[in-house]
């Protein structure tokens, strides 16, 4: 039992303890604190996804730009294989995270070719030449299951789910091991998300990858992970850390979350 705890512990890629993060709003010269994230604590195991799902506004991005150091909290800590992300010393974590948004359109410069935006965070982080970067471009967009004469093409001149490939081989170019997803196949008709899903599924095994996935789609998360958190204003609501178990949750919040999907 006690080896148990340990190899788990050991297991441990992302910890999150005791966030909080409020905003200031302003309205008519009155300022009002909204309280987004209420001392938020779980954990994700190396190779394993876990869906975090909730209504809108309940807070899931803001977590999720904490969790990969766009923003800070207010208290708290997330820790990396046990390193704080958010101290500069430890700044290097970056090149271990990913990140693919709903939004695949406004996540690319529309200006640039495929090649040039899958090609954009080796320049920046590795120090590949370039001819080492050509050949890995041809690898990457393989892996992603596009030809490589999508290299050579604009965003302009792909489809909804072909771009979000491209998306998702930039976040796989410089070899991260955790990837969050914000609602990443959210914008995609149903067949297209199955693909993308499958997709992610067949890398999580080949770069050896833990996801996050945030959404307020509850057949996504039973599709795709291992354990979900059920998020309900700014608070984790239940935790179900096997999703076989679905069936067994107990709260109201989650339990309307689910029978919405089954009437559905
Ligand atoms: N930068 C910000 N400044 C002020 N308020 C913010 C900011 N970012 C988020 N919020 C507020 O925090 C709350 C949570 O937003 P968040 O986007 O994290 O929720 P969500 O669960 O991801 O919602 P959705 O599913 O609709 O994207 C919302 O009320 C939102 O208006």
């Amino acid at each position: 039992m006690e080896e148990n705890k340990i190899n788990k512990k050991n297991n441990i890629l992302l910890k999150v303890s005791n966030i909080t993060k409020s905003y200031t709003e302003k309205k008519f010269l009155k300022k009002t604190v909204k309280n987004v994230l209420k001392d938020v604590s779980f954990s994700l195991e190396k190779g394993k996804c876990l869906g975090i799902i909730g209504e809108s506004g309940s807070g899931k991005s803001t977590l999720g730009r904490i969790l990969t150091g766009i923003e800070n909290s207010d208290s708290g800590f997330v820790e990396f294989e046990g390193k704080n992300i958010h101290k500069k010393e430890n700044k290097e974590i970056k090149n271990d995270i990913s990140i693919v948004f709903q939004n695949y359109v406004s996540s690319v410069n529309p200006k640039f070719s495929i090649a040039e935006i899958i090609s954009e965070p080796l320049i920046i982080e590795t120090t590949m030449k370039k001819n080492e970067i050509n050949e890995e471009l041809k690898n990457l967009i393989k892996d992603v299951g596009l030809s490589e004469e999508f290299l050579e093409r604009f965003p302009n001149e792909l489809s909804g789910g072909q771009l979000q490939r491209v998306c998702i081989a930039r976040a796989i170019a410089t070899k991260p091991k955790f990837i969050m997803l914000d609602e990443a196949v959210s914008s995609l008709d149903v067949s297209t998300q199955v693909e993308i899903l499958d997709l992610l599924q067949k890398l999580k095994k080949e770069y050896n990858l833990s996801y996050i996935f945030v959404t307020h789609d509850l057949l996504t998360i039973t599709y795709i992970c291992d354990s979900v958190i059920f998020f309900r204003n700014g608070k984790i609501e239940e935790e179900i850390s096997d999703i076989k178990n679905l069936k067994n949750i107990k709260k109201d919040y989650s339990r309307k979350l689910i029978d919405a999907v089954i009437e559905f």
